[in-house]
């Protein structure tokens, strides 16, 4: 026999909720709002409900001219989580400073947090590691305690870090509870591109228990957003419309590529 590859067992354990696992198969697909007014969020996402490629869709409450009002926030994720049976509702306030629409402080970020998580309703929180570590620590331990799983992320839309940063950022989410690791990153050439992907199979490979979801940004990033089953990132952002980062794909393109790509994968039989 001339080469046989010995599969290395990945110890990432799938979540599954609502019938959707996240970390086997195929990476399933995130589409995000991207309205400023609460009533086309709305109808936005009544439309995604009835679309088969979004298995979650991100409600980006930066986007909104009234993220302020805190009740008007709580009210929205209640009714979006009452249109979404069988789809995953995620809930991200993207900073400013992480390439969002809004500055916030770490206080009021941590605030307006709180009382999603203590009025609100949804599945997947997005909570970004650096916004203080007091803060984040105390809202990961609430969101737990309310059975919202949490997605801690970190984003850089100025350039990619290096393989080892990238994973210590990863393996730091991990150690702090997060249920999915993420990281986002701009590249500047193709070997930026490949690096966040090699960073992810690796990471995929040794060091995680939690499924990953990572992406290069930007044009030139396409393709680590539909190499996720290959890598080891599970979820994926696609676009409705409207993109809310630059390169991401339309979700209808991105859902056939990764089927074509997962029939491929799987019949791949170890010799
Ligand atoms: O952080 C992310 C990833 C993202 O920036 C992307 O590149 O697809 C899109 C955002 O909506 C999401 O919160």
């Amino acid at each position: 026999e001339p080469h046989s590859p010995v599969p290395t067992p990945r110890a990432i354990q799938p979540i599954t909720l609502k019938n959707i696992v996240i970390g086997a198969g195929e990476p399933k697909i995130i589409v995000s709002t991207t309205a400023s007014h609460s009533e086309a969020v709305k109808d936005f996402v009544q439309q995604q409900a009835k679309r088969p490629e979004p298995a979650v869709i991100e409600l980006r409450l930066d986007q909104l001219d009234n993220s302020d009002d805190v009740a008007a926030m709580v009210q929205l994720t209640r009714e979006l989580y009452a249109i979404l049976p069988d789809k995953l509702l995620l809930v991200t306030f993207r900073t400013k400073a992480e390439g969002g629409n809004q500055a916030i402080d770490d206080q009021r970020y941590a605030a307006l947090y709180h009382q999603l998580l203590t009025h609100g309703q949804m599945d997947l929180l997005d909570i970004e590691m650096y916004r203080g570590t007091p803060q984040v620590e105390q809202l990961i331990a609430l969101a737990h305690q309310q059975g919202v799983h949490v997605i801690l992320s970190s984003h850089d839309f100025q350039q990619t870090p290096s393989q080892a940063e990238i994973i210590s950022r990863l393996r730091q989410q991990q150690a702090m509870g997060a249920d999915i690791l993420k990281i986002a990153a701009m590249p500047h050439d193709a070997g930026d591109v490949l690096r966040m992907m090699s960073a992810t199979w690796e990471m995929a490979q040794r060091y995680a228990q939690r499924p990953l979801l990572t992406m290069s940004m930007g044009g030139m990033g396409a393709l680590s957003r539909l190499a996720g089953e290959l890598t080891g990132s599970a979820l994926t952002f696609g676009m409705a419309g409207s993109a809310s980062a630059p390169g991401q794909l339309d979700a209808g393109d991105l859902s056939a590529t990764l089927a074509m790509l997962h029939s491929s994968l799987s019949s791949e039989k170890p010799a």
